[in-house]
């Protein structure tokens, strides 16, 4: 099965790099820059599952020739629209697209740009980052990718997809509930994102503020009330998980947009917060709190634009 990774950062970078070192037949669809970055130094990745140095199929957009069986879609939200130009070329009417973006934005976008047939549901949980020499840094145990058909049923295409991820040196789990895991992981990311953003700390943090703890419960309650009406309500095992990971005193868990946030990157705050804060309007429901904290990012990126601006501007 003929796999194309599009993006080469800290999901493409890690799940694409293991696919690679597990034998699989692998090519990354790359920007310039980063392109130069991986010839020079080769696919560096560093994580507690082991080290390991690739040298990886690379190409750039306009060097496709040809479909693709498999295509793990891993670049940010904000860069999707572009990516999606790139690699058109690669979508055939047998391709299955897997992308482990956050929220469910994208997939109404996909189901437009290449049609619902091709798209297979996904849920990406790691805590991945590229350093500034462009290594794949992955911290701790969590390193899962988890896929299905949107349907829940079996299929021909979903157990090939399934028998190239096992076996492949990290934890590849079919779902048949994967788009209610989707809804469930925007529940976890949408409120630790907006948490850790909203008051600029980690969970154990804002646990340990006064009114913290009532704050994340609040939240937590926000977010779920509105997936309740627009998406697929989480189930009480889920619920419970999360409140507990949540709610953890000491606990120095952050998610990855606020990292993007803290080291002045731009960050999936219209994708994370956005789309569920025009869903719950949609909706006639008010959400006070997922609102502001949507509210402070977008302030926050029309900041970073305004000075982006202006350096280049400058330069
Ligand atoms: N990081 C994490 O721990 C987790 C992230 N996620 C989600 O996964 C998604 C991807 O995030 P993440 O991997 O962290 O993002 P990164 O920014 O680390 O990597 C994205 C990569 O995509 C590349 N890219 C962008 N546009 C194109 C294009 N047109 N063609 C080829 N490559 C392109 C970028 O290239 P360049 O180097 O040129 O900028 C970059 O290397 C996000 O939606 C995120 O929310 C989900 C779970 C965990
Ligand atoms: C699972 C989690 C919260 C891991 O960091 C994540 O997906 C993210 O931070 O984007």
């Amino acid at each position: 099965m003929r796999i194309l990774v599009v993006g080469a950062g800290s999901t493409g970078g890690y799940f694409g790099g293991r696919l690679l070192q597990a034998g699989r037949d692998v090519t990354f669809l790359v920007r310039p820059g980063r392109a130069q970055q991986l010839r020079a130094r080769g696919l560096e990745i560093v994580s507690p599952h082991g080290d390991i140095t690739l040298t990886p199929q690379l190409l750039c957009a306009g060097d496709i020739r040809g479909p693709y069986d498999v295509i793990l879609l891993t670049v940010k939200a904000y860069s999707l629209a572009q990516a999606l130009e790139d690699v058109a070329p690669a979508v055939g009417p047998d391709t299955v697209i897997l992308p482990v973006l956050n929220g469910m934005k994208h997939m109404g976008v996909l189901r437009a740009r290449f049609g619902g047939d091709k798209l297979v549901g996904c849920v990406c949980m790691v805590a991945a980052s590229v350093d500034a020499q462009g290594r794949v840094i992955q911290d701790g145990e969590l390193q899962r990718l988890s896929y299905g058909e949107l349907s829940g049923r079996p299929s021909v295409r979903i157990a090939r997809l399934d028998g190239v991820m096992r076996d492949a040196g990290f934890d590849a789990r079919l779902s048949s509930t994967i788009e209610r895991d989707m809804w469930e992981k925007w529940v976890l990311l949408a409120t630790l994102g907006g948490v850790n953003s909203l008051m600029r700390a980690t969970v154990g943090e804002v646990v340990a503020a006064p009114g913290g703890l009532d704050f994340i419960h609040a939240f937590l309650d926000e977010v779920v009330s509105v997936v309740r009406v627009v998406g697929i309500p989480p189930g009480e095992a889920f619920l419970a998980t999360t409140t507990r990971l949540l709610t953890e005193r000491g606990s120095n868990r952050t998610s990855s947009m606020y990292r993007d946030l803290c080291a002045g990157d731009p960050v999936e705050a219209e994708h994370i917060l956005g789309d569920l804060v025009a869903r719950a309007a949609a909706a006639g429901l008010t959400v006070p709190r997922l609102s502001a904290a949507f509210m402070q990012l977008a302030i926050y990126e029309r900041r970073r634009r305004a000075e982006d601006s202006t350096n280049t501007a400058d330069s």
